[in-house]
């Protein structure tokens, strides 16, 4: 019997395929913090892990566990080493909520650059004649840099080429790999695209001290608009904010932040040229349903031995029969 462990809300979907599997037991918490993880974790041979941060101590709770399969495709909030450790599988889910993503990385580039929170704020509160300040821009014509060139990172290009904006990326280890032949342009280093783009979109995974502090905020043009979608660690909150304040960076969009739930009185809070969405780039109700089915499936299929290897992050760390 393999008892799995679901810490957080899933799909119908995804429970389905748990609920109608032979030999399985599932445990569903209604919470998503570590702590109700780790005080049902003790019995697991599997964990279904929402945006929920997995350390080495709750891995410690859990001596059968054999594999952690994430609701989405980052693992920044993940103890990879505790999981390296003891020889437990990670997975993610395949290429199912990049589109999201990239819709909401365009949804937020569009939104910074009309300025739409505070026009909506502008009729809902203040006189007609504020229609005069908004300072609302054109995408058309403007540079877009992606910083990170994968699933996400080509879709929204996709998506942004269409509104005629001039679209590069940065992305060093597809550099090294070898550019996509059909891919936008690349900039050779992180510095040539901040002093080049209008807009920056950062698509790239969460690895360690935040890629943009001050001293990048400072090479970037005047009034840039930043959309961050991909972790929140990624900027400097605090640099962030000076340059808002400043108006070195005229407009935002971000969806994710370094402490989520983000506190209400979060200085982001104050700037109507900002717009914020709690970490819902990857949570629309078709990828929430996308992400059930192949975090449940991961699950089965790693016990059925039949797991794509490519949905294993952590697959050259131990030993696993896997068919494919
Ligand atoms: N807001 C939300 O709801 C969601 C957010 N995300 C976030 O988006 C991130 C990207 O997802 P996805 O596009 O699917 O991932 P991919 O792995 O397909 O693409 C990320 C790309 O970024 C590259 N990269 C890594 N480090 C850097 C760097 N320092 N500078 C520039 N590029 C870099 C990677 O290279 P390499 O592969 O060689 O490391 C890779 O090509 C996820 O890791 C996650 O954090 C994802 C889904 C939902
Ligand atoms: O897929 C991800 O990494 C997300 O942020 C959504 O869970």
């Amino acid at each position: 019997m393999v008892h799995i462990v679901v810490a957080g809300p899933l799909h119908a979907s995804g429970r389905a395929i748990l609920d109608n599997a032979k030999d399985v037991t599932v445990t569903y918490i209604a919470e998503t913090s570590e702590a109700s993880l780790a005080a049902e974790i003790a019995g697991a041979d599997a964990v279904l892990l929402r945006t929920q941060p997995l350390g080495a101590r709750t891995v410690d709770l859990a001596p059968n566990l054999k594999i952690v399969s994430r609701h989405g495709v980052g693992y920044d909030a993940v103890d990879l080493a505790a999981l390296n450790r003891r020889g437990i599988a990670l997975s993610v889910c395949g290429d199912v909520n990049s589109t999201s993503v990239a819709e909401h990385s365009a949804m937020m580039i569009l939104a910074a650059c009309k300025r739409a929170l505070r026009s909506d704020i502008s009729v809902r509160t203040g006189p007609w004649e504020w229609r005069n300040k908004l300072e609302a821009r054109d995408v058309s014509g403007q540079n877009l840099l992606l910083v990170g060139y994968g699933r996400i990172g080509r879709r929204t290009a996709d998506m942004m080429r269409a509104f005629n904006m001039n679209v590069r990326a940065f992305d060093p280890y597809l550099m090294k790999q070898g550019w996509p032949e059909n891919g936008v342009p690349c900039v050779e280093t992180l510095d040539d695209g901040l002093a080049w783009a209008d807009v920056l979109c950062f698509c790239l995974p969460h690895t360690g001290a935040p890629l943009i502090g001050a001293a990048e905020f400072e090479r970037m043009r005047d009034g840039v608009v930043v959309v961050n979608t991909s972790r929140g660690g990624i900027l400097d909150e605090h640099a962030m904010i000076a340059a808002l304040a400043s108006g070195k960076v005229g407009a935002a969009g971000l969806d994710v932040f370094h402490q989520e739930p983000m506190p209400h009185d979060h200085p982001l809070a104050g700037f109507d040229q900002v717009l914020l969405s709690p970490h819902i780039g990857g949570l629309t109700l078709d990828a929430a349903e996308r992400m059930a089915v192949s975090s449940a499936e991961n699950i089965l299929d790693y016990f059925n031995g039949t797991i794509d290897p490519a949905l294993i992050v952590n697959k050259d760390k131990f030993n696993v029969a896997l068919q494919n």
